[in-house]
């Protein structure tokens, strides 16, 4: 719709005018929060001088504590008040750059006037504090900007649903306060806007999408009724920009209610966290806690157990072949099953009966209870009673025990010779408690036993507190035994053969044995464990929001359910972008068991250029039903090359390319760990920049990355180079998702580099989607 001029000074002043009014109110803030700031200072000088401070009485001490607190308060009062400026003040700011971002016309019915709605990433009220200049993208009249073309719409607020038309659509681009561009639009929301926005450079940090939100992300956004909400969306079509700003929308619907600390992201990887960490500062919220799921798993038993990371069972999954007698492949997909998961069950219910193992309760040599005693023990109550009230009831009377044998303990020889080595510190609070004691004239007191006798006390206590805590924790319980012998029954169950199970009981056990926990068992041992002496639950957790949720298996989702049973739960992931080869036969995204479910598809792509879709959509199955975003670009390149001299040569050849195109993120995708390794030393000769991802790296930086493809995940490069994709690298089904995983980052260039054949998913591709070159030999002048 072509704008007239006067239309366009009308809304070219108006950017102008806000502006001001931003600029004033500015102003303003500043004003406001320097006073606040010499108050501040002020109090900090003055502090002592407003607190009285006499100690000599008691009553005089109370005072001078209520007058310090009383100081503090207003301190903090003070501060925090500064605090919440600041943060007003950055809204300003960033409204000062760009006020809004799209505009509506809405005509409510029945009635004639029309509104006209500004919609910006925070609202703005005008000078009288009555009319919004502003409306926040999260209003609930906001949400017609993205679920309706001009024409009729609706809204709903807590008093109903408001209907009417929307008679004008707009968006605007506004460049430091300027505006420099405006659209109007039809049904999604500027084809125009969103190309500039996609067609631009990658950043190290992502960046938000209110202006751009399509409708079918909006419901993913703002769903508030599903206890579960289940996204499957294909790779690039916004799952993650979704996740995040529904997590800013939750927290301005819900404001009075949730808070920032009251939600969690599970996230694949730790460089994933820094590279979302933007995205909820700038709308003007607090970052939510991040966490991968083996971050959680090893804080809960790391000081127990060497814990395999998942990305160390994946270069497993790598090394291993399926046709091995037994490989380790199909204990991961067992152990991760629906069928195991009801097995640990069971045996969990069968326990109640017997099995049961337990550890010799020992101080200083000697047995306080035998296993054998605490097994007998723990068994003589009722059958109905849960294991862990048992164990609870078990743990009161060992303590109850202990409390006896401290006061034998106390007149033990290696007590006296421990009193000698007690510090002064200790001495000192004995002294003062039998003073004290003294002082209540206690008849027949006698003060020289009281002090040897406390003392005493404060030796047996000290070396017992270790044993005490123990106890409190259920320790003397033998978890990880009795988990083991859940092995020792011979059952194999579904799709595992006697001998298979046999081989991997006692791979499960040789492992227990000395401490080492597979990835595959981290899981179900800590849900077993967990079953058996309670979950921590952590009821304060209102919402907990997984990414790449394809990867879970039914236990892990299973076990948080547990630990946060007042959350709601958003899942998002994609079922061809599954690394772990335990997802591949029980994918959660897929299986109808969970209830309460609402699921939303996404088919649409934003992240690539169309050729680069069309050419990844032709690796999976039903890829044809992908949508691609009509952004244009050159169709991938896929080299096919005899050896790995001239694989290299062709590597510094695309690496080049992409850093004439100033790409700032370039990766060089690999399947394997040392495979990434090897390159980036290779390529640290030749380039600055160049920067090895693995597990432990926390901070995305613009640069050449070289990274597994199993780390890349939920993370995008301008120019995406695979090496190698040749047959023997991606050959099985698993492969195929690390294939479509590693080629589907690339948002603007994509080349893939084979040493010999390449990989049998390419040639499946229409040879008329990419551009393709064997090279025999590279001729150098
Ligand atoms: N509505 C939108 N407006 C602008 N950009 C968008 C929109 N939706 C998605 N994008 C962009 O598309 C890219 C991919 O988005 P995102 O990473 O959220 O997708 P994803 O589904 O999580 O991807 P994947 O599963 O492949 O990791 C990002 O650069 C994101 O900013």
């Amino acid at each position: 719709m072509p704008k007239s001029n006067q239309d366009w000074q009308e809304e070219y002043n108006r950017v102008k005018d806000v502006g001001q009014y931003i600029d004033k109110k500015i102003q303003r803030l500043k004003t406001y929060m320097q006073l606040i700031k010499e108050r501040v200072i002020d109090i900090r000088k003055t502090f002592w001088d407003d607190v009285t401070v006499n100690l000599t009485e008691m009553d005089d001490a109370i005072e001078t504590q209520a007058s310090l607190k009383q100081q503090a308060e207003f301190l903090s009062e003070r501060e925090r008040s500064h605090g919440q400026l600041a943060s007003e003040m950055n809204k300003l700011l960033d409204l000062k750059e760009k006020p809004y971002f799209g505009r509506i016309d809405f005509i409510e019915a029945n009635q004639d006037t029309k509104e006209k709605i500004y919609i910006g990433t925070s609202s703005l009220m005008d000078e009288n504090d009555e009319d919004f200049l502003i409306y926040d993208w999260r209003a609930p009249i906001s949400s017609m900007y993205y679920d309706y073309a001009p024409g009729p719409a609706a809204y709903r607020t807590i008093d109903g649903e408001i209907e009417g038309e929307i008679a004008l659509k707009r968006q605007y681009v506004i460049k430091q306060g300027e505006l420099t561009g405006m659209f109007d639009t039809g049904l999604t929301i500027g084809d125009q806007l969103l190309q500039s926005v996609l067609g631009k450079f990658s950043s190290s940090k992502m960046g938000n999408i209110v202006a751009t939100i399509q409708r079918e992300q909006n419901k993913i956004i703002r769903n508030e009724k599903s206890k579960m909400l289940v996204v499957q969306g294909v790779a690039g079509s916004g799952k993650t920009s979704a996740a995040l700003q529904r997590v800013a929308y939750l927290l301005y619907r819900y404001r009075e209610t949730l808070t920032a600390d009251q939600m969690i992201l599970f996230s694949p990887n730790p460089l994933f966290n820094s590279y979302v960490s933007r995205v909820l500062p700038d709308l003007g919220e607090e970052n939510i806690k991040q966490m991968t799921f083996y971050h959680y798993v090893e804080q809960q038993l790391g000081s127990r157990f060497t814990i395999e990371s998942p990305f160390e069972q994946i270069e497993v999954v790598f090394s291993e072949s399926e046709s091995d007698s037994w490989s380790r492949l199909s204990g991961m997909r067992y152990k991760s099953s629906e069928y195991f998961l009801n097995r640990v069950d069971a045996y969990l219910a069968d326990l109640m009966k017997e099995g049961l193992q337990f550890r010799n309760i020992r101080f200083r040599d000697q047995f306080i209870f035998t296993k054998e005693q605490l097994a007998e023990t723990f068994y003589q109550f009722p059958e109905h009673v849960s294991i862990q009230l048992r164990l609870e009831k078990l743990a009161e009377l060992i303590l109850k025990r202990l409390n006896q044998l401290e006061r034998k303990w106390i007149k033990a020889d290696w007590v006296e010779d421990e009193v000698e080595l007690l510090d002064k510190a200790d001495l000192q609070e004995i002294f003062t408690k039998v003073e004290n004691e003294v002082q209540e004239n206690r008849e027949g007191y006698h003060e020289a036993d009281a002090e040897s006798y406390y003392l005493k006390q404060k030796v047996v206590r000290r070396r017992l507190a270790p044993l005490r805590r123990k106890i409190k924790q259920l320790a003397f319980v033998n978890t990880k035994r009795t988990y083991m012998k859940l092995f020792d029954q011979v059952e194999p169950g579904e799709g595992i053969t006697e001998k298979e199970w046999l081989e991997l009981a006692k791979f499960t056990q040789e492992n227990l044995q000395s401490n080492n926990l597979t990835w595959e068992d981290a899981t179900p041992f800590l849900y077993f464990e967990k079953m058996i002496v309670g979950f921590e639950e952590n009821r304060a957790i209102k919402h907990i929001i997984i990414d790449e949720a394809q990867d879970y298996s039914t236990f892990q989702l299973r076990y948080l359910t547990y630990i946060y049973p007042n959350s709601r739960m958003t899942l998002l992931g994609d079922v061809n972008q599954t690394i772990y080869y335990h997802s591949l036969t029980n994918n959660i995204l897929t299986e109808d068991a969970i209830e309460n479910t609402e699921r939303v598809t996404l088919m649409r792509s934003y992240r690539s250029t169309r050729p680069i879709v069309e050419f990844t959509r032709s690796f999976i199955e039903d890829g044809d039903k992908i949508e691609p975003f009509n952004r244009e670009g050159s169709k991938p390149t896929v080299y096919e090359l005899d050896n790995q001299t001239i694989a290299e040569y062709k590597l510094y050849d695309c690496i080049d390319n992409y850093l004439n195109r100033k790409y700032p993120h370039i990766a060089v995708i690999t399947k394997t760990m040392d495979e990434a390794r090897e390159l980036a030393q290779l390529l640290k000769k030749s380039y600055d920049q160049v920067q090895l991802i693995d597990q432990e790296t926390h901070t995305f930086k613009t640069g050449i990355h070289v990274i597994p493809v199993y780390l890349a995940k939920g993370i995008e490069f301008d120019g995406v180079i695979v090496y190698d994709a040749s047959t023997n690298q991606y050959l099985n089904e698993l492969e195929r998702y690390l294939l479509y995983t590693a080629c589907t980052r690339a948002m603007h260039d994509l080349t893939l580099i084979a040493i010999g054949g390449i990989s049998r998913f390419i040639t499946e591709v229409p040879t008329s989607l990419y551009s393709f070159y064997r090279v025999h030999e590279i001729i150098t002048e």
